[in-house]
Parts: structure tokens; C-alpha cells; sequence
């Protein structure tokens, strides 16, 4: 068995961090073993005055890493698992679902400002948050923001934006979770299936030590559900979908989102069952809320 790989990662801060969390727990449940991380940026990284959907999607995050798996340059690559595209190559599998960060939502607000209540302009380029916002926040208006959580937040400062809305759990690895004004619930906001979990891909049948302590049961049966009711949905493209599974012992509580593109309405749900069973659970659950349309 090799003592020591490489693991690949976007450029950004966060990803870099992510990567990190992976390369800290790979050294210490596997003794002996060295890793170092790689950094690439991406075609998605690289096209930022687009909007993603018009450019291709997710796929534009993980393609370049996927490269790099399959020619040997890195090991494993670690990935926000909302970021992961709905197809996965069948030879580069993920190998790991890291113990799930806090999946909600939080608010920044620019600073110096104190409340939305009067109105504003949130940034946000996430037709899930700003559906959902728009609900919390009636008088506000809605801007598009892209870029890396570093990006946003200048870009709240210098820009033309009151506020932005951002996921607590790379907020959280960032050590910036300072700058936050408000943590919407999973009831108010329904996180993106996948928020707050890492996706450790690697190359179908190769074993790398300490890899199984990177798995986390919990994360598995949530990636499962919640990646389930998207795909049921959409296939991953680009409508607001949305589903947060929760797991307590062996039941599995599943909420979801869905938004009806021709009435501009959507509607949110839950599901509950055992554990086993959430991708079934998450099917259902998709199938009778397209059905309230
Ligand atoms: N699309 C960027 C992205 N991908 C994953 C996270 C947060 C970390 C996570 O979900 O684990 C973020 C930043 C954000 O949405 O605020």
C-alpha cells in the first residue's frame, strides 16, 4: 500500500481547508502515512462573469480533477459533495462521506447595517436561497454574486449588495463564522442537498489507508436521500430543488423543495422512515410534491 499521496483540490481557500481536514485525519488514523495536497484550478473557477448554468454546470468544478485521478497525478480529490454533479464517473467513485459540517444557511449582512426589515439587496446567485429568502425578507431585492466566499464577501463590502447569504459550514472551516448576523433553520431555508458534507473521490479498487475513518454513516445514508431527491426531480440541472435529510438512530426525517418553473411557486415537505430506506423515502417525497402541482 502506498505511504504517500496526494490529494487534489480547487484553489479556493475553502476547498484548500477542506482538503486539509482530509489530509489531518488520513495522517492520524493511518500511522506512517505522508499527504500532500495539490491545488488546480478549474474551467468553473476560471469562468466567473457567467452565470453557471449557462456555462455547463457543475461538471465545470470536478472535471479537471477527475483528469487528474485518472492519470495518477492525485490520489484522492476532495469535494463539497453539493458541488458534485449528479453522474459520477463510474471508475472514480467517492470513496468517503466526511462527518457532516452544520448544514443551514446564514445571513451576512454589510457592515453597518442592521436589518433587512426596510428592504435591501441580498446577493445571492442560488435560486434556492433567494426563493426562500424572499419569503423572510419581502421588501428585499435579489442581486447576482459569484465567486468564492472570500470574493462574496468583498464584494458585499464594496458593492452594491446589503447582504449575502452564505453556507455556515464553510464559514465554519474558514474560522469566519464571526461575520455572521443570522442562522436561517433547516425549516426556514432547506439547505442544498449535499451542504456540509466532503465527497473523498478516489479510483475504483485502489485502497488507500485510512479512508474507511473518513466515512461516516450518517453523511452516507444523507448524501443517498437528499442526492436522491434531486435526481428523481431534475437530474441535478439547474432548478431550485432543495432536501435535508436528518438521521436519529434509525429513522431518517427527509425535508425537500420543490419549485414549479411554469407558476414561479414551490413547495417544501417531509418524509419520515427508516434509515435504510431514505432513497425510497426521498423518491416518494419528490414524487407527491411535484404532485401538488
Ligand atoms: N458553491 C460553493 C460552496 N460549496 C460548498 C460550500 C460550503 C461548504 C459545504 O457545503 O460543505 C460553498 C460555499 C457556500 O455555499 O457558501
Amino acid at each position: 500500500m502506498k505511504t504517500h499521496i496526494k490529494i487534489g483540490s480547487r484553489e479556493s481557500a475553502l476547498a484548500v481547508r477542506q482538503a486539509e481536514i482530509v489530509k489531518e485525519i488520513l495522517e492520524k488514523k493511518a500511522p506512517g502515512l505522508t499527504v500532500e495536497i495539490i491545488t488546480m484550478k478549474t474551467t468553473g473557477d476560471r469562468i466567473l462573469h457567467k452565470s453557471l448554468e449557462k456555462i455547463g454546470g457543475k461538471g465545470l468544478f470536478v472535471k479537471e480533477l477527475d483528469r487528474a485521478l485518472l492519470d495518477g497525478t492525485i490520489d484522492l480529490a476532495v469535494h463539497s459533495l453539493k458541488d458534485m454533479p449528479m453522474e459520477i464517473p463510474r471508475d472514480l467513485p467517492v470513496v468517503a462521506y466526511t462527518k457532516r459540517e452544520d448544514p443551514r444557511d446564514a445571513l451576512i449582512l454589510k457592515a453597518g447595517k442592521i436589518s433587512l426589515k426596510q428592504g435591501g439587496v441580498i446577493g445571492s446567485s442560488s435560486r434556492r436561497r433567494s426563493l426562500q429568502a424572499a419569503k423572510l425578507y419581502p421588501r428585499c431585492v435579489f442581486k447576482n454574486i459569484r465567486g468564492n466566499v472570500q470574493t462574496r464577501l468583498f464584494k458585499l463590502e464594496h458593492e452594491d449588495y446589503d447582504a449575502t447569504i452564505l453556507a455556515l459550514a464553510g464559514l465554519k472551516r474558514l474560522g469566519m463564522e464571526g461575520c455572521v448576523s443570522r442562522i436561517f433553520s433547516v425549516d426556514e431555508m432547506i439547505p442544498s442537498a449535499g451542504q456540509g458534507i466532503l465527497a473523498v473521490q478516489g479510483r475504483k479498487g485502489e485502497k488507500i489507508p485510512g479512508v474507511e475513518a473518513l466515512d461516516d454513516d450518517k453523511s452516507r445514508i444523507a448524501a443517498k436521500a437528499e442526492r436522491g431527491f434531486v435526481r428523481y426531480l431534475d437530474g441535478g440541472c439547474t432548478s431550485p430543488v432543495a432536501a435535508y435529510a436528518e438521521i436519529a438512530g434509525r429513522e431518517v426525517r427527509i425535508r425537500g423543495l420543490y419549485y414549479h418553473e411554469e407558476s414561479g411557486q414551490f413547495t417544501a415537505g417531509t418524509i419520515s422512515g427508516e434509515a435504510h430506506q431514505g432513497e425510497v423515502l426521498a423518491k416518494r417525497l419528490a414524487k407527491s410534491l411535484k404532485g401538488r402541482f
